[in-house]
């Protein structure tokens, strides 16, 4: 792991250290592309935006936000936005990078953005959260647009804050830019099946990779942690394909019941107070859950949960990664030496930007499809994509991270190479 930029000051385990240490372990395989590989360890373009508002009591409050465009060279930039008191530019960085990655690995035509406020929406009104996030798109809307970087949701912001978003672009533009932000209401040029897609695609890679290792999916338990939009739906889908969701943990805390946890009345209360609470499973600490005996385990909540020493004490067979970076680099090591198979995050969660494709190109044309064909078109590109990472894991004996890495890296960097340097 090396940076040469001077504004990051990234770790073995930071979320920027991890994606350099990812690009490190690619580089054997891309030939003579690797001459290039330094285009992937510097964003292209990074945004710090200060974002004053008015608060309710009359006092003023100032958030840091950013948008960071990391490459570009397939296409405009993609990637959600994040609202979480912890989010940092080197953060923004990362998850930038890992969209870059993501939306080759699935060969959609987009570069990889992502931008974050520094800011806990919990603490915020309603009003509030709309200043916020209008004030932010206002800023950041020098570097945004249908062609050039279109944001999407990711963790605490949802549809109504891409209504928020499309809306206050919109009308700094005098035109209706339904096609600037995805992941937004379904009346406002929004596409069924995106809300459930992220979940959808980590069951789909999830399926596929049980299916490969012979994992039968009827009873087979499962472990999830974080239980928000792309937790909820993975445990969901996977229940109706006869799994048993054994262990939810989310910021509130962690419950169990090696029976199954009853998903209909745990997500509307989960969505209410989060999973503590939850009278249908057991109370367990937070740390045990890490030790629990399960077939599957989905980390869908932050970066870096699952360290070195949780990577030795996981019992499941299978990972599959819903969140963004959660597995730090030797903790992948482990999990690897360990037979514990790995669907990393950029294949595993790329649903949800495949479906904003799909949201983008039909607010283009006006003209909007079915849940169905959604639906079947999303499961057709992740395990086309999934297949041929798989048989690039065979042919090098590389891990399927690696491997991803090693399909994506290729289309970016051939990309960078056709296009040249000069202006
Ligand atoms: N929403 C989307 O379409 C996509 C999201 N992702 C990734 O999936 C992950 C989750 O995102 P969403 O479900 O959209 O967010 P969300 O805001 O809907 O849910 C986040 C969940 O994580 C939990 N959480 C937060 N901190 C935690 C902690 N310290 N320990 C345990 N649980 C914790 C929260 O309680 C909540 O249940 C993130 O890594 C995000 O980048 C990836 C691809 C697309
Ligand atoms: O839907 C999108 O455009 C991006 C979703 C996202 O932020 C992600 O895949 O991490």
């Amino acid at each position: 792991m090396k940076s040469n930029l001077s504004y990051v000051h990234p770790n073995v385990t930071s979320p920027w250290g991890t994606y350099l240490s990812q690009v490190d372990r690619v580089l054997p395989y891309l030939g003579h592309l690797a001459r290039w590989s330094e285009t992937l360890k510097r964003p292209k373009r990074a945004l710090i935006v200060d974002v004053p508002i008015e608060m309710d009591d009359g006092r003023i409050a100032h958030f840091e936000g950013y948008r960071v465009q990391h490459n570009l060279s397939r296409g405009p930039g993609k990637g959600g936005v994040r609202f979480h008191p912890d989010v940092t530019l080197e953060e923004v960085m990362a998850l930038s990078a890992w969209m870059t990655v993501k939306c080759a690995a699935v060969n959609l035509p987009y570069g990889g953005a992502k931008g974050g406020i520094r800011v806990d929406p919990k603490l915020l009104s309603q009003k509030e959260l709309e200043k916020v996030t209008r004030r932010y798109t206002s800023e950041i809307g020098v570097i945004i647009g249908p062609q050039q970087d279109i944001p999407a949701p990711d963790v605490n912001t949802n549809a109504q804050v891409m209504a928020w978003m499309m809306d206050t672009y919109s009308m700094n533009t005098g035109t209706t830019s339904t096609g600037v932000v995805t992941g937004k209401p379904i009346h406002l040029g929004g596409s069924l099946g995106r809300v459930k897609a992220t979940g959808r695609g980590v069951f789909v890679t999830g399926r596929e990779a049980a299916r490969r290792l012979g994992m039968d999916l009827q009873g087979a338990r499962v472990a999830v942690q974080g239980f928000g939009n792309v937790g909820s739906i993975a445990a969901e889908l996977l229940a109706e394909a006869g799994a048993r969701i054994v262990a939810v943990q989310d910021h509130t805390g962690t419950i169990y019941n090696p029976q199954g946890l009853d998903l209909a009345q745990l997500i509307p209360h989960a969505r209410q107070n989060g999973v503590a609470g939850f009278r249908g499973g057991e109370r367990i600490g937070d740390e045990d859950f890490w030790d629990l005996k399960t077939d599957i385990l989905i980390p869908a909540a932050l970066e870096g949960q699952i360290t070195a020493a949780r990577a030795q004490r996981i019992q499941a067979r299978l990972v599959l990664e819903g969140a963004n970076g959660p597995t730090v680099p030797e903790a992948d090591d482990i999990l690897a030496s360990r037979g514990v198979l790995v669907v990393p995050d950029v294949i595993c969660n790329a649903g949800g930007v495949t479906v904003s494709y799909f949201e983008w190109v039909q607010d283009f044309s006006s003209f909007f499809w079915d849940e169905d064909e959604i639906n079947q078109r999303l499961d057709r590109i992740m395990v086309n994509a999934l297949n041929q990472i798989w048989d690039t894991s065979d042919k090098h004996r590389i891990t399927l991270r690696t491997a991803t890495f090693a399909v994506a890296c290729e289309r970016i960097l051939t990309a960078r190479e056709e296009r040249g340097l000069y202006p």
